[in-house]
């Protein structure tokens, strides 16, 4: 099986990609690495619930969805997000192909949790041999959505979907593109944390909101044999690298 990188890019961050992040993708591209981008669109969704006057509400950084929050949810990341990154990375030259869990039953979830959450998902298989296909010519830019067995689609945490399908696929790396450096304590980035320490800045509400998401998804990454897990603001720096516990 060929090598694979996962990389998952933020809603805030498809807009603000900087001309190194195409030049590292080409770059992984030459030395035979298949690239699968795992868009957000967060920042899209609420501003198109608060158009239409929607509560916005998250637990744990999950946003709760209803049935007409589900709606705005496909059509800020399928008419928005996805079409915004896709446009940007064929122009940089970049072979891209958007997917989304429709494509030939791709991707297919359960329901979490729907007393607290409604339809929010989590994603239980993977089309890996139908991916590895895909991947081997272009690179996938897939959405955070998932379907039911009966159909029913759900909104997916995008961070939680890269850490899936990295683990699914086998990816040696998972890249958490976000807005800010990595993580951040005191005013002072923290280069490296095991999951121990990360669970404990959780536990003290150094790390809050959607940063919550993102470490547990690295977290469980590097837990279920992805070798590397890092959350930056720049694919070409090394931001947060969430490392295995060293045994004393
Ligand atoms: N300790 C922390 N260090 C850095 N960012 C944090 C921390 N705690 C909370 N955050 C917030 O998490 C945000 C990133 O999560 P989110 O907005 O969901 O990003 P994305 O859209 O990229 O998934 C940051 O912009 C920041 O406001
Ligand atoms: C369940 C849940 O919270 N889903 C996310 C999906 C989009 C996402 O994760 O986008 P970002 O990466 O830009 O935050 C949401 O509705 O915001």
């Amino acid at each position: 099986m060929q090598k694979l990188i996962v990389i998952k890019i933020g809603g805030q961050a498809i807009h603000q990609l900087q001309p190194t992040f195409f030049t590292q993708l080409q770059h992984w591209l030459d030395q035979d690495y298949q690239l699968l981008i795992v868009h957000g669109g967060g920042p899209m969704i609420t501003q198109l619930t608060d158009e239409l006057a929607l509560p916005v509400k998250k637990v744990n950084g999950l946003r709760v969805t209803d049935a007409a929050t589900l709606n705005l949810t496909k059509l800020a990341l399928l008419g928005d997000a996805q079409p915004a990154l896709l446009s940007q990375l064929s122009q940089h030259g970049l072979p891209v192909l958007g997917l989304n869990a429709a494509d030939n039953q791709l991707l297919t979830g359960k329901l979490v949790d729907y007393q607290q959450l409604g339809y929010v998902g989590r994603i239980t298989a993977v089309d890996d041999n139908q991916l590895s296909q895909l991947l081997a010519h272009h690179i996938g830019v897939l959405a955070p959505l998932a379907l039911t067995e009966n159909g029913q689609w759900l909104n997916v945490n995008a961070d939680m979907a890269a850490t899936v399908l990295a683990q699914q696929l086998h990816a040696e790396k998972l890249v958490l593109l976000t807005d800010v450096p990595g993580i951040m304590h005191h005013g002072n980035l923290m280069t490296s944390l095991s999951p121990h320490q990360a669970q404990r800045l959780i536990q003290t509400a150094v790390i809050t909101a959607g940063m919550q998401p993102k470490v547990r998804a690295a977290i469980a990454a590097i837990q279920t044999g992805v070798k590397q897990a890092v959350i930056t603001n720049a694919i070409d720096r090394p931001g947060t690298a969430i490392i295995q516990e060293v045994a004393v």
